[in-house]
C-alpha cells in the first residue's frame, strides 16, 4: 500500500455568495484509515465532502483525491470512489438485484463480475429472498446497509460515507459499523460524517469542524488528552460551543 496520502486538502474553500460554507480547511488522510469528519449542523462538512467527491467546484484552495486534482481531474476522481450521501441514491422502485445491476453498471464493471458479486452480497447481507423486492419495501437500516454495499460494489479506493446510520437503532449502527471495519480491512479508506459520537470513537482519527473551519484534528484518544475531556461528546461539546452558525 502507498504511504502517500490518498487525500490532500490545503485552504480548501468554497463560498455561496457573501457566505463561506467552508473556510480554508487543511488536512491529509492516510491511506486504509477510518477519518471521522464531525461538525454541528450546518459546520460545513456535506459541502467539503461534495468537493472532496469532484461534485462540486472549490472557490479557492487545493485538494487531490487518490491522487487526482478536484479542479483538473473531478472524473477521475468519481471513478475511484465510492459516496453515499446523506439521502441515499437507491432507487425505490428498483428492486434489490435491480440497484445492485445498475450502480454496478455505471462502473462498468464485466457481467460475470457483477453476476459472482452479488450473489456473494446477498448472501452476506441474508437478502437473498428478498433480492427480487422493491427496495422501498426494505426497513431503513436495511436500505442504509445495502446503499454502503453499493457504494463500494465496484472496488474503490476510498468510500465517503454522509451519515449512513442517520434515524436507526443501535444495535443496527453496530452492524454498520462492522461493515465499515470489514470495508477497511480490504484497503478501502472510509471517510466518514456522523452525529453520533460513539461512532467518532470508532474512527481513527477524527476532524471537527466549527463554522467552516477544522478546530481539532486528532485520535479521539488525543482529542480527549489535549482538551482534558472524559468523552468524545465532551469534546465535541466543548469545541461546538463556539459556534456562532446554526444549521437549517
Ligand atoms: N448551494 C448552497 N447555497 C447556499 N448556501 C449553501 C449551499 N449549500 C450549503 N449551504 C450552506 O452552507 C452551510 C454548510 O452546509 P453543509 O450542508 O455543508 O453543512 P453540514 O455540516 O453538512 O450540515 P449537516 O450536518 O446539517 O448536514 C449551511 O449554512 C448551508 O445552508
Amino acid at each position: 500500500m502507498s504511504t502517500d496520502n490518498i487525500i490532500t486538502a490545503s485552504n480548501l474553500t468554497k463560498i455561496f455568495g457573501a457566505f463561506r460554507a467552508v473556510d480554508g480547511i487543511s488536512f491529509d488522510v492516510h491511506p486504509g484509515e477510518i477519518f471521522g469528519f464531525l461538525g454541528a449542523n450546518g459546520a460545513g462538512k456535506t459541502t467539503a465532502m461534495r468537493m472532496l467527491c469532484g461534485l462540486s467546484m472549490p472557490s479557492s484552495g487545493n485538494a487531490t483525491v487518490a491522487g487526482f486534482d478536484v479542479y483538473k481531474e473531478p472524473e477521475k476522481i468519481k471513478r475511484s470512489i465510492g459516496y453515499m450521501s446523506q439521502k441515499f441514491s437507491l432507487y425505490e422502485d428498483l428492486t434489490i438485484r435491480e440497484n445492485i445491476r445498475f450502480y454496478a453498471g455505471i462502473y462498468g464493471k464485466s457481467n460475470a463480475f457483477i453476476k459472482e458479486k452479488t450473489a456473494r452480497l446477498l448472501k452476506q447481507l441474508h437478502l437473498e429472498q428478498e433480492a427480487d423486492k422493491l427496495v422501498r419495501s426494505l426497513p431503513l437500516g436495511w436500505k442504509q446497509k445495502l446503499a454502503f454495499s453499493v457504494a463500494i460494489f465496484h472496488e474503490p479506493r476510498i468510500v465517503f460515507l454522509d451519515e449512513p446510520t442517520g434515524g436507526v437503532d443501535p444495535v443496527t449502527r453496530r452492524e454498520f459499523w462492522n461493515m465499515i471495519y470489514a470495508a477497511a480491512g480490504e484497503g478501502i479508506t472510509v471517510f466518514v460524517t456522523t452525529h453520533y459520537m460513539d461512532e467518532a470513537e470508532y474512527c481513527n482519527r477524527v476532524s471537527i469542524m466549527v463554522d467552516g473551519k477544522i478546530e481539532a484534528l486528532d485520535t479521539p484518544a488525543g482529542l480527549k488528552q489535549s482538551l482534558q475531556a472524559a468523552s468524545m461528546d465532551e469534546v465535541f461539546l466543548k469545541l461546538a460551543r463556539k459556534a456562532v452558525r446554526s444549521g437549517d
